[in-house]
């Protein structure tokens, strides 16, 4: 489901880690309500830089952030960072674990975060587990999980907060293909109610598969976003061509060649 409106949209104009070295500069993102958005570039582009500004953790984030009812009012006032963070979950590549931490008491921390109640954490919590089949494991400890089980962990707290907005960060690295399959599975049924989500990767079979839409990220800025079709006619492909010809394209040919 998505809809004309616009979800989030960001004004960057610097994003970076030192005062006068922005990694990227002048770019516009935006996302519509259920839609699927990959955020692609070359290793060292930028997109996790982008989503670590989008979630307030960046130490030079000069943006403009304009959450859909501030558009809907026809106003313009940017969010404070606070409440971006309200209303994203990040599920990162790296997971983030508390050593001393149970994989239940991980969810009770990301439930009491956002508030949820008892009965309603207990039942996507249940439900979320046995989805990603780690429901014997909930008295383990997720830093002694493998790879996979860890990232696991990441998705099913991400889930559990139900947010507007999904930022996941190589959500196909390290999954066994049945936990994939149920990723998209989830990722479908958020996508009913309206959550939206902005994805980097580097498997393009698999964004070109998921996403409506591309956002690429290279020299700086936003080289290219739109649909495959709208990347294609941008990069110079045929319609035949898909997202890994255009992205070879747009990123490794240099202008001499195109
Ligand atoms: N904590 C940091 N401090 C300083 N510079 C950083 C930091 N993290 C990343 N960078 C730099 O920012 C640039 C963009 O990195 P970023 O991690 O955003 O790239 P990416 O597009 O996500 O790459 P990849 O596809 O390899 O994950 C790189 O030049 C990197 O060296």
């Amino acid at each position: 489901m998505t809809n004309e409106f616009t979800l989030l949209r960001a004004e960057i104009d610097e994003a970076g880690y030192e005062a006068g070295e922005p990694i990227i500069r002048d770019a516009v993102l935006s996302i519509r309500p259920g839609e699927r958005v990959g955020l692609l570039g070359p290793n060292g582009a930028g997109k996790s830089t982008l989503m670590k500004g989008l979630l307030g953790q960046l130490p030079h984030w000069k943006a403009g952030i304009f959450w859909k009812e501030v558009e809907q009012a026809g106003r313009k006032k940017a969010s404070e960072g606070t409440e971006l963070t309200a209303r994203i979950a990040y599920i990162p590549e790296q997971p983030i674990l508390y050593e001393r931490m149970t994989l239940w008491e991980h969810l009770v921390l990301a439930a009491a975060s956002i508030g949820l109640p008892e009965e309603e954490f207990r039942e996507r919590a249940d439900k979320l587990l046995r989805r990603f089949r780690l429901d014997g494991f909930r008295h383990h400890y997720p830093i002694k999980f493998s790879k996979g089980m860890q990232q696991k962990t990441m998705l099913i707290v991400g889930f559990l907060l139900k947010p507007e907005l999904y930022l996941v960060d190589e959500p196909f690295i390290g999954l066994d293909p049945g936990a994939v399959l149920e990723l998209i599975g989830a990722l479908d049924e958020e996508r009913g109610r309206g959550a939206a989500v902005l994805m980097t990767t580097h498997v393009l079979d698999s964004a070109e598969r998921l996403c409506d839409r591309f956002v690429l990220v290279h020299n700086g800025g936003v080289a290219a976003s739109g649909t495959l079709e709208d990347i294609r006619s941008i990069a110079g492909c045929g319609a035949e061509a898909g997202l890994f010809d255009c992205f070879h394209k747009l990123t490794y040919l240099d202008e001499a060649q195109l």
